[in-house]
């Protein structure tokens, strides 16, 4: 068959008896890598399985390749040409490192002198030669993981499926694995999914990503298009972002904090929303800034600020919010803050001054040059 026929495309439908139904398109053309991102038990681990052929499909078709799967035909996984990479190497543990990635390739017809001279070119290949002869056991958990990719790729898997690939691993050894990953699939020229929950990894690895959340893909696209336009609060939150929905009037989004109008103000050029359909204020969690209400007490600071309002004095870009939880970041703390919900990132030297609380009476301010509109879909 043609390299060129590989990839991935079609419908995937799974329902489970507990009620969750899994419904999505899929398409990979040959040699393209997509990230899914998605909430925890949005169906990912479900749509890799019905793609590896471990569980059937309720309805829909897909091929990988050549190869049709529907829900009445389930072929066989070797003849699918998909292989998973799980978050754990998964080698066996009895066999030498070289019989672990000669033993797919044996499966494959290779005899065994040929086996093992591919198992040592592919130990070469993904920077273990010379473990050949260890088993498993004898490896760090980053070696173990080169040799579980090795053994992925040996067999030139029509399809490789990862799930979660780095998480498992130290930063460090992440990194080195991320990579070599990037390089091997690139250099394969290998039709891949990667399921990952961190979306430094989308980008480093994949082309285009899709998103599901509940069953269904909500957003998809270039990744860098997608984490930079997010259009649900789960990809804003993944990508970094925060995402805040309001109604555009006069150029400006406007919402609401604790019942008291609010405007945020973007200093981006191009068209504007017209009055009163919803826009998406996005901006990172760096940019905005945090200082003490001007009183501390809450029947104080709502008063304060609904004076401004009746006065005609409340500023864009600021507004009363309240602080609902702090957690420790690179360089200082991470505040996140309610009404409307976002987070905003405090340098350590002035985390130390203001000696934030839950529950405390906070300003939050965003310079209009550090805000994005979107439109709300
Ligand atoms: N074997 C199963 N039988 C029935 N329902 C299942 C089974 N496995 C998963 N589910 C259900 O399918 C839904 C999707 O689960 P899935 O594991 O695919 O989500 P996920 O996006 O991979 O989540 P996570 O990020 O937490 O791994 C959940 O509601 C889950 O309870």
């Amino acid at each position: 068959m043609n390299r060129q026929d590989y990839g991935v495309q079609g419908r995937v439908i799974v329902e489970r008896p507990t009620g969750f139904r899994l419904d999505v398109m899929v398409a990979a053309r040959p040699g393209e890598v997509i990230a899914v991102m998605g909430p925890s038990g949005a169906g990912k681990s479900t749509l890799l399985r019905a793609l590896a052929g471990e569980i059937p499909i309720t309805d829909g078709e897909f091929v990988v390749g050549d190869v049709r799967v529907t829900p009445r035909h389930r072929p066989d996984p070797r003849r699918l040409g998909v292989v998973m990479l799980d978050q754990r190497p998964l080698l066996f543990p009895h066999m030498t490192v070289r019989q672990n990635i000669a033993f797919g390739l044996r499966t494959h017809g290779a005899t065994r002198a040929r086996a093992h001279a591919d198992a040592d070119e592919w130990l070469w290949r993904v920077g273990v030669d010379g473990a050949g002869d260890h088993r498993p056991g004898e490896l760090s958990g980053g070696q173990q993981q080169r040799v579980a990719l090795a053994r992925a790729l040996a067999t030139g898997p029509r399809l490789l499926l990862l799930d979660e690939p780095l998480t498992a691993l130290d930063t460090e050894t992440a990194s080195d694995i991320r990579t070599l990953l990037r390089e091997q699939l690139r250099a394969t020229h290998t039709t891949a999914v990667v399921v990952t929950h961190d979306a430094f990894d989308a980008a480093a690895l994949a082309h285009r990503m899709a998103v599901i959340e509940n069953g269904e893909v909500t957003q998809r696209g270039d990744v860098s298009h997608v984490l930079a336009q997010p259009a649900t609060r789960f990809v804003a939150s993944a990508a970094g972002l925060n995402r805040l929905r309001g109604t555009a009037k006069e150029g400006m989004w406007t919402g609401r904090s604790f019942g008291v109008p609010v405007r945020i103000s973007s200093a981006e050029g191009g068209p504007r929303p017209a009055d009163g359909h919803p826009i998406v204020a996005v901006f990172r969690p760096a940019d905005a800034r945090i200082a003490r209400a001007e009183d501390p007490t809450w029947t104080g600071a709502l008063q304060l600020a609904r004076n401004d309002i009746e006065a005609e004095e409340a500023e864009t870009g600021q507004w009363l919010a309240r602080v609902e939880r702090l957690e420790p970041a690179p360089g200082g703390a991470r505040v996140y803050v309610s009404q409307p919900e976002l987070v905003v990132d405090v340098p350590s030297a002035q985390a130390a001054v203001l000696r934030l609380h839950p529950g405390d009476p906070v300003r939050v301010f965003i310079d209009p040059q550090h805000v994005r509109f979107i439109p709300a879909s």
